[in-house]
């Protein structure tokens, strides 16, 4: 039988029946799910450990009552700064009609690594610059929300990026994420070994990104392949870093073939934040920003006032995206 997502899709009205079921919705993302929705990980060591640590969020399953403090937890948002993580956890609050102010979740600051913000049913978290951050944090994260049990959890990355043929102050909602070796994967050494794992997004999340968008006339919105770069110079083919070796053609060829390749923006996590949650069974979305136009120059001179007001671009359309599903009570 034909599969009718894409008409589904369009109309932003996917039953979860219909999503566990239709591979085209999967994307090629494993579902490790229980029936109930909280998450079954596949590590079998876990299951093992007397107590587990989570070090960076100051959390373990043995102090803290993980299922009552974040059992009713349904949106993971995290980006990079703790300062656009408390804005968005403000911007939440007034959405959802909570109490505004919020403060860091307190055992958070006993870490000192990253803030964590409790709003209702989203936990809105920074994660720092680049994947070996982003990583540490999403993993204790996931860990924190299989032991909460939290039902079908949804992670989503809200961060900022440099575009590539777009207005800067565009919005980006990533169909996949790229390697900085051009593959759509996210490498890592393990036991002295590169291993890769595939880095695509949830269809699903990323259209009904699209559709929360579509509130919003101030923004363009383009779904397309993000470059996850290991470093904002060379690895971005920036020429303006203290150290670089190539010429502006050999960037300006390079940010064409991954334009070709169907990216639309660059920044430093997307591929290793699809992988993860692909691999852990967790639905998961990336909103960035774009703050400059990478084909026309490297360097971010657009002033503070102006970026500070394009960052509160992808927090409206997940904003958006969060309270239709409160108050669809999905
Ligand atoms: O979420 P943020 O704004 O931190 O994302 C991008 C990618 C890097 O982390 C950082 C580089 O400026 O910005
Ligand atoms: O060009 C940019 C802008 C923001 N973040 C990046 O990683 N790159």
């Amino acid at each position: 039988m034909a599969c009718d997502c894409d008409y589904v899709l369009k109309k932003c009205d996917v039953t979860e029946e219909h999503y566990g079921t239709c591979s085209s919705l999967l994307n090629g993302r494993t579902s490790k799910r229980n029936p109930d929705g909280s998450l079954s990980l596949p590590n079998e060591n876990l299951s093992k450990l007397k107590g587990d640590v989570m070090y960076h969020l100051a959390l373990d399953n043995l102090n803290f009552d993980l299922p009552a403090l974040y059992g009713d937890v349904k949106f993971v948002v995290m980006g990079g700064t703790k300062y656009r993580m408390r804005e968005f956890a403000c911007y939440v609050a007034e959405l959802l009609g909570l109490p505004k102010d919020p403060k860091s979740v307190n055992h958070t600051k006993a870490s000192q690594r990253f803030a964590m913000y409790k709003i209702g049913p989203v936990l809105s978290v920074s994660h720092g610059i680049g994947i070996p951050s982003m990583t540490t944090v999403l993993q204790e994260l996931i860990k924190v929300m299989f032991y909460a049990k939290a039902k079908d959890p949804i992670f989503i990355r809200l961060g900022t990026s440099g575009g590539l043929g777009i207005p800067p102050g565009s919005v980006v909602v990533s169909s996949f994420g790229l390697s900085g070796t051009l593959e759509k994967t996210y490498e890592l050494p393990v036991l002295g070994v590169i291993r890769k794992w595939p880095s695509y997004l949830d269809k699903r999340l990323s259209e009904e990104l699209v559709c929360s968008a579509s509130n919003f006339d101030e923004f363009k919105t383009y779904v397309a392949g993000t470059m996850g770069a290991d470093d904002f110079y060379r690895g971005q083919g920036r020429l303006d870093g203290p150290l670089c070796d190539y010429s502006e053609a050999d960037k300006m060829a390079y940010l064409d073939k991954l334009a070709s390749l169907g990216v639309k923006n660059i920044e430093m996590e997307a591929n290793a934040f699809a992988a993860i949650t692909g691999e852990a069974g967790v639905r998961a979305s990336i909103a960035c920003v774009t703050l400059v136009d990478r084909l026309q120059g490297d360097q971010i001179t657009t002033p503070k006032t102006v970026l500070k007001e394009w960052q509160k671009y992808p927090m409206q359309v997940v904003g958006a995206l969060i309270k239709n599903y409160v108050e669809r009570k999905l």
